[in-house]
């Protein structure tokens, strides 16, 4: 049974208690967590930017916050946990910049005075050091903002610490923005026809190349000339006439000028309007409501947030009647190029839960139909809290840690009050990749990578996906593993 939203323990709402603070251990918790060596960088790798940040930015690596917690200090008692505390402390979770300042040194001292503990933020200019933290933001606790009227920025926490209601709401919307606005430019495939024009294009230009390789300049149209070319005399000493008609001949041999088949479409992107219609029943829409219509066509400007860096696996596509070499594809097609019959609506579409093929590894995930390589399927499912509140509050119930994963120092609780995993497949908070397991990271055929919008951790594509395979991802270096570490588990 879907347990109630409301009755778990975590919805906790008040800022964090001191026996919710009051741990020195180290987490003993065995925590997935996010390949950042895979991050997407859309300057070096073909991966994507990231296919649901909102405000179209690029994940960036932040500076470290400086080290000022000694080993013996409390894991929670850092300058970014403290401005995070400060801000949760207050009624409205948001300040303005130097209010909420002057209150993480405000709350820095007391802390230090009540449980003689050094302060956090001890340098010679605290208040810039808070500032630093803000302006830095590396652990995204806190979002900027302006109000109206107001000149100053102000911040409010990124998000509600376990607020399971908010978390499912975030994860039912993203779920459905990534199927609507991205999944058609991922599993689209490229028209025949449009290949067709491409690859007869491609081969005039070619030709056009072979013969201006072959035919010797008829004219050049300046007058260094060299001396072991064999030209007429008249081309020794062209005449304007000459010098014409070279240069309409050189005119003619250009290849044509069709700018959308040549290069690929630069354009600035131009998201559509998404705005998910967020009904309070998160059920997932009905299929043929998400399915996109044949006709009107999609607008070509409608281009994905991952347009120029993502390339539709169209080269090997079977089905397409034309295989042309993955290098020859332009690097985008616009939808208005691409063939939309076969895009999944939901995650239902692309994979099932069934008996993993690891024996005596439980449940696995595995795909319905052929994935395509270097696309974002989905994300991972988790209530966000501290891993504090994570460590009080579900550090031994049932199998929790096996099933939470770290968004930077946010812990993301994927289990009910009795540390499952939702189980109702048609419910709002069932996460196919919760069901993920584990190979090395080598034979990985999925990756978790970092989404820009706060903790959101998406499931990603690391090759083509065969339809029945099983899906692997790594869990990362600091997992307490109960089962023996995967040296190289072939899936056939
Ligand atoms: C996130 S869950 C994956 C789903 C799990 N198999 C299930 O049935 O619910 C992680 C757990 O799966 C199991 N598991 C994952 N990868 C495994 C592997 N390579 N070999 C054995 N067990 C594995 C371990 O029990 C681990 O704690």
């Amino acid at each position: 049974m879907t347990p109630n939203a409301n009755s778990l323990p975590l919805a906790i709402d008040t800022p964090t208690s001191p026996t919710t603070l009051d741990t020195n251990q180290p987490s003993l918790k065995r925590k997935l967590s996010i390949d950042h060596s895979q991050r997407p960088n859309p300057t070096q790798t073909n991966r994507v930017v990231l296919a649901t940040d909102h405000e179209c930015r690029p994940v960036r690596l932040e500076p470290p916050e400086r080290q000022t917690v000694q080993s013996t200090q409390p894991r929670w008692h850092s300058q970014s946990y403290m401005v995070f505390l400060a801000l949760r402390q207050h009624p409205e979770r948001s300040l303005p910049r130097t209010d909420l300042i002057r209150a993480a040194l405000a709350l820095d001292k007391k802390i230090s005075e009540e449980r003689q503990l050094p302060r956090v933020f001890r340098g010679k200019t605290p208040m810039n050091s808070a500032s630093a933290i803000l302006t830095y933001n590396s652990d995204r606790y806190f979002v900027p903002f302006k109000p109206e009227g107001s000149r100053s920025t102000h911040f409010r926490l990124a998000y509600e610490p376990g607020n399971f209601s908010k978390a499912v709401q975030e994860y039912r919307k993203w779920e459905k923005k990534l199927a609507e606005h991205d999944w058609p430019y991922c599993f689209g495939e490229v028209k025949p026809s449009v290949l067709a024009a491409k690859r007869e294009q491609q081969q005039q230009q070619q030709q056009q190349q072979d013969q201006k390789e072959t035919t010797p300049p008829l004219l050049p149209s300046n007058s260094s000339i060299s001396s072991s070319s064999s030209l007429s005399s008249s081309s020794l000493n062209p005449t304007e006439f000459d010098t014409f008609i070279a240069d309409r001949t050189a005119l003619s041999l250009s290849p044509p000028q069709s700018p959308d088949l040549i290069k690929p479409d630069l354009k600035p992107d131009l998201k559509p309007d998404l705005k998910p219609d967020l009904k309070p029943d998160l059920k997932p829409e009905p299929k043929p409501d998400l399915k996109p219509e044949p006709k009107p066509e999609p607008k070509p400007e409608h281009k994905p947030d991952l347009k120029s860096e993502h390339k539709p696996d169209q080269a090997s596509n079977p089905s397409s009647d034309i295989n042309i070499p993955a290098t020859q594809v332009s690097d985008s097609w616009s939808l208005d190029e691409l063939d939309l019959t076969n895009v999944p609506a939901s995650w239902h579409d692309i994979l099932k839960v069934d008996d993993s093929k690891i024996p005596g590894a439980g449940k696995g995930l595995f795909a319905t139909r052929r994935l395509p390589n270097n696309t974002p399927i989905g994300f991972y499912f988790g209530v966000p809290m501290t891993e504090d509140e994570f460590d009080s509050l579900k550090d031994n119930v049932g199998r929790a840690s096996e099933y939470s994963i770290m968004y930077r120092k946010t812990v993301l609780d994927a289990t009910d009050e009795n540390g499952l995993p939702y189980n109702d497949p048609e419910g709002p908070m069932y996460c196919p990749f919760h069901y993920m397991n584990e190979t090395n990271e080598a034979q990985a055929n999925i990756s978790f990578l970092e989404g820009a919008v706060v903790n959101q951790v998406i499931c990603w594509t690391k090759r083509v996906i065969e339809q029945g395979e099983e899906l692997f991802v790594w869990y990362g270096r600091d997992v307490n593993r109960h089962w023996t570490e995967t040296k190289g588990f072939r899936v056939e």
